[in-house]
């Protein structure tokens, strides 16, 4: 991109200093020229690490206190999550003294065994050594260092060189391995971790001597490999350089295979997802992040959307979301932050649409949906899904369809249509659809708001329902009969809009005719220029629905008429018109 505006592009310099940024370019420049991770494709999961209640909870204006660190920890439990980072002990008494209760538990043997703590620590000796404190007696335990590498932190933060720094991570590295032996062979097994952080800021030749280093002060080895976290601390680049710069280190780290290759992305550029996802295919094989992505400023990557989008893509991704408003429950509640409604897969509104076309695609893929597994012999749940603009099927997250679509000014006549079939079990008539969605239309437009459910229920029955079962022309008494095969016949009393009554009869090749030749005696006559009936299974207290479509004095009308009877439903239906034509 050049900075020459082209013709085409009326665009002004906007009067923001973005001068004073520098291009990524200019501060790393990672020595790889080719690379394999845009030809790579997602086959299996990653080790997913969620680092909520170290990482998220350092980001709360209220940390956690034991009693939210405990739901939300046996919550990753539940949800299958095989490590988790729980603490930076020597922060504060309330984090050293929720590792302990985690230490309490697992002798009390009330912690799964395959699932790791992992502790938190900076190289600083002191605080190692309340790390190792915090974790006496406790086995699959990953103790997790961490110092910054980056210039600017080197500089400006730790006031060393890179040598100084190497020096103080390995020193630190050193202290983690010398404690460990002191915790005996009969101490429970313990594996450690490092990560450079503001790796994506640091010269890929000096991060790579630093882990190196660290790689060999721990000797890893197949027994314990040992965790190389990479973060992008504060997420500076676009997501091909953080793959780069993963591809670069997953293809020059010292004793390779006995590393793990993890990342750590910030979402401060709003792709954190993206930077781990291709982070993963360009050799990363654990991922640390947050639920729904909280943490250090726009967050840590979300665990949410990372594992529901290996879902959507037909990957497993190794942990439990099907109940997703239950784990948004518990992380709202813990974090005492909302999830926003639009946040993927677990806002209230990702599953729903407003708008016309969108509704009416989603109806249409439903309906397909349904007659698909039905042609398959296999449950809705696990029939393929193709159903446009839902990338994945709600109910796979535990959602229900009722929220799909929802109705307002933006909505069209599919939408109205899909939740008058959903909730009433009333499925209009094709050509009748756009005539009810004009109505609704106007109400919308009217009021501005939604309509739900009930409302359209309630506008429905008003406008069409209402006029047939007692609109201003009645019908006192009426008798059917058929007194040759294909001979109908009807006798009633007609109460006009007025008050006054008519005796009238008439006969026909049906009721319906029959009742159409009587109403015509008494002056209001309707020519049916369309029938549909219908039989209503859910819904609505009745068997049969009926829609007329009628002419009068060059006007057109529906008659809608709903009974346990066809026959009553019919003569609803034409009463119905009338009522809209003569009112
Ligand atoms: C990117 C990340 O998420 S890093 C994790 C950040 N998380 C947190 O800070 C939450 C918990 N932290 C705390 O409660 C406190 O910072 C404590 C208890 C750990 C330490 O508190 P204090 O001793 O008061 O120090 P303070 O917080 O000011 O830390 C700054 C000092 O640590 C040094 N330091 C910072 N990180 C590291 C590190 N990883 N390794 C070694 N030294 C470090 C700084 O250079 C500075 O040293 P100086 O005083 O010699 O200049
Ligand atoms: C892993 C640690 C150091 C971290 O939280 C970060 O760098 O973002
Ligand atoms: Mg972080």
């Amino acid at each position: 991109m050049t900075g020459v505006t082209p013709f085409w592009n009326p665009q002004r310099p906007s009067p923001m200093p973005s001068h004073r940024y520098r291009n990524v370019f200019e501060r790393v420049d990672v020595p790889l020229r080719e690379r394999s991770w845009p030809d790579n494709r997602f086959t299996a999961a990653p080790l997913w690490v969620p680092v909520d209640l170290r990482d998220g909870n350092q980001a709360l204006a209220e940390p956690m206190d034991t009693a939210r660190k405990t739901k939300m920890f046996d919550l990753f439990v539940r949800m299958g999550y095989k490590e988790i980072e729980v603490a930076y002990p020597s922060a504060s008494r309330t984090d050293f003294d929720f590792v302990r209760s985690l230490a309490a538990r697992q002798a009390a043997g009330d912690l799964p065994e395959d699932v790791a703590i992992s502790v938190f620590t900076p190289a600083r000796p002191e605080l190692i050594e309340r790390t190792f404190e915090s974790v006496a007696g406790m086995s699959n335990v990953l103790v997790h260092l961490y110092t910054a590498t980056a210039p600017a932190w080197r500089d400006l933060v730790l006031r060393g060189s890179r040598a100084d720094v190497k020096a103080l991570v390995a020193d630190a590295a050193e202290l983690v391995a010398k404690l460990a032996d002191r915790r005996g062979p009969d101490a429970g097994s313990m594996r450690f971790e490092f990560s450079p952080e503001v790796f994506n800021l640091t010269e890929p030749d000096y991060v790579l001597e630093v882990c190196d280093r660290v790689t060999e002060i721990w000797d890893a080895c197949a027994d314990r490999p040992v965790v190389h976290n990479l973060p992008a601390t504060v997420e500076v680049a676009t997501p091909n350089i953080y793959a780069d710069q993963i591809e670069y280190m997953s293809r020059n780290l010292a004793r390779r295979e006995h590393v793990i290759l993890s990342v750590h992305p910030h979402n401060d550029r709003g792709t954190g997802v993206a930077c781990a996802e291709l982070a993963v295919l360009a050799g990363a094989q654990r991922v640390e992040g947050c639920l729904f992505g909280n943490g250090e400023r726009t967050g840590n990557v979300d665990l949410v959307t990372l594992g529901l989008n290996l879902h959507a893509q037909g990957v497993d991704p190794m942990v439990d979301f099907s109940d997703i408003d239950a784990v948004k429950a518990v992380v709202e509640e813990c974090n005492r932050i909302e999830v926003h409604p639009r946040h993927p897969y677990g806002g209230e509104l990702v599953y729903t649409a407003f708008s016309g076309t969108h509704q009416d695609a989603i109806s249409k893929g439903m309906i397909h949906h349904a007659a698909r597994a039905a042609e398959l012999g296999v449950e809705a749940s696990q029939a393929p899904w193709d159903v446009p603009y839902l990338p994945i099927d709600p109910a796979d997250v535990g959602r229900s369809y009722e929220g799909v679509i929802r109705v307002n000014s933006q909505s069209g006549k599919g939408g109205m249509a899909y939740l008058l079939r959903t909730h009433y079990g009333i499925d209009l008539p094709k050509d009748f659809q756009p005539v009810f969605s004009k109505v609704v239309q106007r109400a919308t437009d009217e009021h501005g708001r939604e309509m739900e459910p009930k409302d359209l229920w309630e506008l429905f029955r008003a406008t069409y329902l209402a006029p047939g079962e007692d609109g201003a022309w009645t019908l006192a008494e009426s008798a059917f009969t058929e007194p040759e095969p294909g001979e109908h016949r009807v006798a009633a009393v007609l109460v006009r809009a007025d008050g006054t009554k008519a005796e009238v009869a008439g006969s026909g090749n049906g009721p319906l005719s029959a009742l159409t030749a009587a109403l015509a005696e008494a002056g209001v006559p309707i020519e049916v220029a369309d029938y549909t009936q219908q039989a209503v299974t859910s819904g609505v207290d009745a068997a049969a629905a009926c829609y007329l479509r009628c002419r009068a004095g060059g006007r057109e009308v529906w008659g809608v008429g709903l009974d346990t009877s066809v026959l009553t439903a019919t003569v609803r239906a034409a009463l119905s018109a009338v009522n809209q034509m003569f009112d």
